[in-house]
């Protein structure tokens, strides 16, 4: 049997991933190896809990100064937010990569 590809998650934000409000997350270089097609298995970043499996549906560069309201949405949260959130966990960053995903069980 193969193994997943793992993936963590703030777990803060299992709810959002789990009831489909979360269907992005944005990520450094370190995490842009991601492959469409592939299933990850999600687990908390603080406990490394599992809680999901995703499919990856694109992987996508984007500059932390493109970040729109579209992105912030599909985070589900505010722009505003959003970006100070990146600027917290990747401080000084601007490349960053949108892995867009699909909730699989
Ligand atoms: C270890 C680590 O970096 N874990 C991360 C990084 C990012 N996120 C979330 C936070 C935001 O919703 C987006 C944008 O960075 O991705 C995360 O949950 N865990």
């Amino acid at each position: 049997m193969s193994e997943l590809t793992p993936i963590s998650f703030f777990s803060r934000f299992e709810d959002d991933i789990l009831s489909g409000a979360k269907t992005i997350t944005l990520r450094d270089e370190s995490e842009s190896h991601f492959k469409v097609g592939e299933t990850l298995s999600v687990s908390t970043f603080e406990e490394d809990r599992w809680f999901c499996n995703i499919k990856v549906l694109s992987v996508t560069k984007v500059a932390f100064h493109h970040l729109t309201e579209d992105h912030a949405e599909q985070e589900n949260m505010s722009l505003e937010f959003l970006k100070s959130l990146i600027q917290e966990v990747y401080p000084g960053v601007e490349e960053l990569f949108e892995i867009k995903f699909q909730l699989l069980n």
